[in-house]
């Protein structure tokens, strides 16, 4: 079963020709990985950045079989990309990258065998694309080829902030079990977290390579997208980013190692590292992206008693509404922006109970009780399938 799970059912690996809008072609490269399907079709994003290689597209595959085993959404894992500087293409070059790419991978992705979503230099535009390039193949419109796309082609409501709400959502559980809360709220309770994302996503700051990175504090999309007057808080927080004491341009270490109750990686891979984690002041990291922190620093934050959320549970409100708009795509119906974040709500709750009683009783880590319960349930699923033929 271990040599099972650790083999992709399937890796695609093409060629991505461009014309360029100065008349000049280039090649990229371009990977599809269906990790598993013992649980549904494969699922998972599609990334555009340079680092992209099968390697790394093999590793995220296998994440999303994790996560979405964890949340319990009845799809296998899948990621793609293409080795790819999104910010040197012109809208035009990355559309056309992008069709090709689909046409591409055409003949393994579908709404019932492995459904793309943004990721890393992908946005609904992309997925808009994808939708329109792999409906033209078919001859009529299907909307459950992706998900993530824009609202107007059947995109859900409440997606564009589905994977910050989770983030924020699991943050203030883990926040309350470490007995803190932030000012002015409460923790979230079961199924009641509606305003849960408000206090965290009222100050957004991104860490860059480039530095110093601006630290942006406008008005999140999430906070644009998604909080109703009824669904705030009666009590206002304090907002963080009004604080004069907190500076607006920080370069990345300086930022990872900041003197906060909570730090929530979101970007890249790999970023608490060996060096850095005993620098880590945070009590809680909520890993909003995908593997930021390697495993010597997970040694050195749990050693150091720091609570990590790990990432296919931290971030996995991404997926758990994909599912949702993927149902929605199928039935060709929409549901509530309220409907969508309480359900989002209530899953995340379930699976941060589900790890947290699992870690508590076989005396192991936040990461390890996830992923354990994630691969049972995958073993589960192949063992009643039985193996073919
Ligand atoms: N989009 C989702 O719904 C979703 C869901 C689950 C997990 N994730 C994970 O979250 C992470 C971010 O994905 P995203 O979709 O938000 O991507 P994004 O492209 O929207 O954001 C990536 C951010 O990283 C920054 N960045 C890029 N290169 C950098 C570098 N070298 N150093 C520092 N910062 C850099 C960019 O400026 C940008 O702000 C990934 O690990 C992704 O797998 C995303």
């Amino acid at each position: 079963m271990h040599r099972m799970l650790a083999t992709s059912r399937r890796e695609m690996a093409v060629a991505v020709p461009l014309r360029r809008d100065d008349g000049s072609i280039a090649v990229y490269e371009g990977f599809r990985v269906q990790h598993n399907f013992s649980r549904g079709p494969a699922k998972g994003g599609l990334r555009f950045s340079t680092a992209v290689d099968l390697d790394e597209v093999r590793a995220l595959a296998m994440w999303m079989t994790w996560k979405c085993a964890l949340v319990d959404v009845p799809y296998g894992g899948a990621k793609g990309g293409v080795a790819i500087e999104p910010r040197e293409h012109s809208l035009g070059e990355l559309e056309r990258v992008t069709r090709r790419y689909t046409s591409e991978i055409l003949p393994i992705i579908g709404p019932d065998m492995d459904i793309p979503a943004p990721d890393i230099g992908t946005d609904e535009r992309t997925m808009a694309w994808i939708m329109d390039t792999y409906s033209a193949s078919k001859g009529h419109t299907v909307p459950g080829v992706v998900t993530g796309k824009p609202i107007a082609l059947g995109g859900s409501l409440g997606r564009a902030s589905a994977t910050s709400r989770g983030v924020a959502h699991v943050a203030l559980l883990a926040m309350a079990s470490r007995g803190s809360t932030l000012r002015g709220h409460r923790p979230p309770s079961r199924g009641s977290a509606r305003w849960a994302a408000t206090p965290l996503a009222s100050c957004r700051r991104r860490a860059s390579r480039w530095s110093p990175c601006p630290m942006s504090t406008g008005p999140s999309s999430m906070s644009e997208a998604s909080t109703s007057r009824a669904s705030r808080p009666t009590s206002t927080p304090r907002d963080p980013c009004a604080d004069s004491s907190v500076p607006t341009s920080l370069d990345r270490d300086a930022l990872l190692t900041l003197d906060v109750d909570v730090l929530v990686p979101a970007a890249l891979e790999g970023v608490i590292t060996e060096d850095n984690a005993a620098q880590v002041r945070a009590s809680i990291v909520v890993e909003g992206a995908n593997g930021p922190t390697t495993q010597a620093a997970d040694e050195i934050l749990t050693d150091r008693d720091v609570l990590v959320v790990p990432d296919i549970l931290a971030n996995a409100g991404g997926v758990i509404v994909s599912y949702f708009e993927w149902v929605q795509s199928n039935q060709a119906y929409q549901w509530r922006e309220s409907e969508v974040n309480d359900r989002l709500a209530e899953r995340m709750t379930n699976a941060w109970h589900a790890v947290v009683e699992h870690a508590g009783a076989h005396r192991i880590t936040y990461r390890e009780a996830a992923t354990a319960l994630a691969v049972r349930r995958v073993i589960e699923a192949h063992d009643l399938r039985g193996l073919y033929p």
